[in-house]
C-alpha cells in the first residue's frame, strides 16, 4: 500500500547523476543498468545429424518460393486452408519434427510436448521472437521504438525486466482483484433487465477495455456506458493487419498501401490515447500527492506509479510499455472469455458445477482473494476452454543465435523453430476426445480419468507460451476472466439459442476469435 508521503517522495524525487533520465513535470525517470540475464546455451555437436536429414518436403516441394506454393496446394486439396491444417498434414506425412519452406527460408516445426519442452528449455540470454515486419516498418516510418512483443536482445530485456517485476508478481495481481470485481459487478448489474446478449464479444470488449483502464491508467474509462476511448474497429485493424501482414507478398514494405495506412492510423491513435491517458494519470497522482491527507487513490494498486518510481524506465519507455499492455490486453481476454462462456452455456452440467462452487465459496461482501483460489473447477473450465479453443494463431516461435541440437538434429542458428501448440492441444494422442469439453482433465487428483484424457504433460498446453518470453499479462488475464465469469454465473444461468452447434467455429487472427457472432440467453438466478 502506498501512503501519501511515499507518493510525494516518489513524485518529487530527483537524482542528478541518473543516466538517460527524462521528466514528466517534475517526475524523474531513469534507465539503471540491469542485472544480466543468466547463462548462454551451447551444445556438443558431435554425432548429431545434419540439417538436411531433418524430415520434410523433398524435390520441388523443397524449392524456395515454388515449394511453399505447391505444398500448400497439395496439403490442402487446392484450398489455402488455415496454417494449422497444413501443419497437421505435414506432421502426418513427416512426423513430429519436420522442416518446411516459408518463402525462401526453412522453418522447423515441432508437434509434440517432449519436443516443445526441448526447444523451450534452451536457455539463451535474450530469447528471440521473429519480427513482425509491418510493426518494424511502422516504427521506422514514425520514429517509434518497437514494443515488448517484437523488441529483441538487450533492448527487450531492459523493458521486460522492470515490467515483469511489477506485473507478474502474484501480490500485484491479487491487489487488482477488488478493482476487477468492481468492474465485473457493474457489468453484471448493467445486465439486470437483459435476457439476451446479442453479441457477447462486443460486450466483453467493453469489459476488457474497462479492466485494462484500471490496470494501465488507474481509472474507470466508462466503457460499460459506451465511452471507450479506443474503437474496437481500430483494435481489430491492428490485430488483423499484424496477422495478415506476414503473408507472402508485402507491398507495404515499399509503398504506403491502403492496407498499411489503415494499420498506421489505428496504431497512431492507440499511441495518442495512451499518451493522453498517462498524462492525465500523472496529473492525478500529483494532485493526490499534494493533498496532505490520505485518500482512496493512495491505497489503490498503481502500476503506472510503481513503474515511474522504480527508476529503471524512461518516460518514453513507460508510455511504450503501457501502450503494449493496453493494446495487448483487450482482444486476447475478450475472445478467450467469449469461448469460455460459450462452453459453459453449451455444457449445462459444467455450468452447474461452477455455480455450486461459487455458491460454496463466495460471499455477498465483495470477492475475497482466498475465495478465488478455491474456484478450482472454474479454473479447470477456463483451461479446458483454452485447450479446445486455443487462443493464439499457431504457437510460440523461437530463433537462436547459435546452432542447436533438437532431437539429434543440428538446427542452424537463426532458423525459426515453431512449437505447434495449437495443434498439440487438440491432438488425440495427448488429449483423448479432443473435441469434447472435459474440465476434469485439469483437476488435480482427477483419477477417474485415464492418462490419455487427463492433462498430463505440462508442455502439451501452452496458451501463454513459456519461459522468459512468455505472456507478461498471463496472471492479470486469468484473474480478469475468472472474476468476470464468476460474477456472471453467480447471477445468471447462461444458455445458447436453440439449434446452436456444440462447438464454436473460430477464425485465427493474432488471437483466435469466434467465426460468428455469439448470442447468449440469460436467466436470472434466485437472489440470496
Ligand atoms: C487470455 C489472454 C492472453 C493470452 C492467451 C495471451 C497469450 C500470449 C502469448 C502466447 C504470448 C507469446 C508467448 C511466447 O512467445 O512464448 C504473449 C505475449 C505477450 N502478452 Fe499476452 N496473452 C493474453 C493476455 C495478455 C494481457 C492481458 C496482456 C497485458 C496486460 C498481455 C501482454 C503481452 C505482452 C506484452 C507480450 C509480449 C511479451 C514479451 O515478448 O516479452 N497479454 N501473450
Amino acid at each position: 500500500m502506498l501512503k501519501t508521503r511515499t507518493l510525494l517522495t516518489a513524485l518529487r524525487s530527483s537524482t542528478p547523476s541518473l543516466r538517460n533520465s527524462s521528466t514528466i513535470e517534475g517526475v524523474k525517470f531513469n534507465d539503471k543498468p540491469l542485472e544480466e540475464p543468466p547463462d548462454v546455451w551451447s551444445f556438443d555437436s558431435s554425432g548429431i545429424q545434419s540439417f538436411d536429414s531433418v524430415p520434410g518436403p523433398k524435390g520441388i516441394y523443397a524449392l524456395p518460393f515454388i515449394g511453399p506454393l505447391v505444398h500448400v496446394k497439395k496439403f490442402s486439396n487446392g484450398k489455402i486452408g488455415g496454417l494449422n491444417d497444413i501443419l497437421r498434414a505435414y506432421r502426418q506425412a513427416h512426423g513430429d519434427l519436420f522442416r518446411l519452406r516459408i518463402a525462401s527460408r526453412w522453418i522447423v516445426v515441432v508437434s509434440n510436448p517432449d519436443l516443445a519442452k526441448e526447444v523451450l528449455s534452451i536457455r539463451v540470454k535474450y530469447p528471440f521472437r521473429p519480427e513482425v515486419e509491418i510493426v518494424k516498418i511502422f516504427g521506422i516510418r514514425n520514429n517509434k521504438e518497437e514494443g515488448l512483443g517484437t523488441l529483441q536482445g538487450e533492448a527487450w530485456w531492459n523493458l521486460r525486466k522492470p515490467a515483469q517485476d511489477h506485473i507478474m508478481k502474484p501480490s500485484a495481481v491479487r491487489s487488482y482483484i477488488p478493482l476487477i470485481d468492481e468492474v465485473a459487478g457493474d457489468f453484471v448489474a448493467s445486465l439486470k433487465d437483459t435476457r439476451t446478449i446479442d453479441d457477447c464479444l462486443q460486450l466483453l470488449n467493453a469489459v476488457a477495455t474497462e479492466c485494462m483502464g484500471m490496470l494501465c491508467f488507474n481509472r474507470r474509462l466508462g466503457c460499460l456506458q459506451g465511452q471507450s476511448p479506443i474503437s474496437m474497429e481500430d483494435l481489430n485493424t491492428i490485430f488483423t493487419s499484424t496477422a495478415e501482414a506476414g503473408k507472402f507478398f508485402k507491398p507495404y514494405k515499399y509503398f504506403r498501401t491502403p492496407f498499411y495506412r489503415r494499420f498506421e492510423k489505428a496504431v497512431l491513435k492507440l499511441h495518442c490515447i495512451t499518451d493522453n491517458e498517462i498524462e492525465c494519470a500523472v496529473q492525478r497522482l500529483k494532485s493526490t500527492a499534494e493533498e496532505s491527507t490520505e485518500n482512496a487513490h493512495a491505497s489503490c494498486p498503481n502500476l503506472l506509479l510503481s513503474m515511474m518510481t522504480d527508476g529503471r524506465l524512461t518516460k518514453d519507455r513507460i508510455n511504450l510499455l503501457i501502450t503494449n499492455l493496453f493494446g495487448g490486453g483487450i482482444d486476447s481476454t475478450s475472445n478467450t472469455m467469449t469461448f469460455l462462456w460459450y462452453e459453459l452455456a453449451a455444457n449445462e452440467e459444467a455450468q452447474k458445477k461452477v455455480y455450486d462452487e461459487i455458491s460454496d465459496h463466495s460471499s455477498n461482501h465483495g470477492l475475497d482473494t482466498t475465495a478465488l483460489s478455491k474456484m478450482t473447477f472454474l479454473k479447470a473450465c477456463l483451461r479446458e476452454s483454452m485447450r479446445k479453443n486455443f487462443p493464439t494463431n499457431v504457437g510460440s516461435v523461437r530463433i537462436f543465435d547459435t546452432d542447436c541440437n533438437i532431437s539429434g538434429y543440428k538446427i542452424p542458428k537463426k532458423t525459426p523453430i515453431l512449437i505447434a501448440s495449437n495443434n498439440i492441444s487438440k491432438d488425440s494422442r495427448f488429449y483423448k476426445y479432443p473435441d469434447q469439453f472435459i474440465p476434469e482433465r485439469f483437476l488435480r487428483g482427477s483419477d477417474a480419468l485415464d492418462n490419455k484424457t487427463r492433462h498430463s504433460h505440462p508442455f502439451a498446453f501452452l496458451p501463454f507460451g513459456f519461459g522468459p518470453r512468455s505472456c507478461i499479462g498471463q496472471r492479470f488475464a486469468e484473474t480478469e476472466i475468472l472474476v468476470v465469469t464468476l460474477n456472471l454465473i453467480k447471477n445468471f444461468r447462461i444458455s445458447l439459442p436453440s439449434g446452436s452447434p456444440k462447438n464454436l467455429e473460430s477464425v485465427t487472427r493474432t488471437f483466435t476469435a469466434p467465426a460468428k457472432k455469439v448470442t447468449l440467453h440469460l436467466t436470472p438466478r434466485p437472489g440470496p
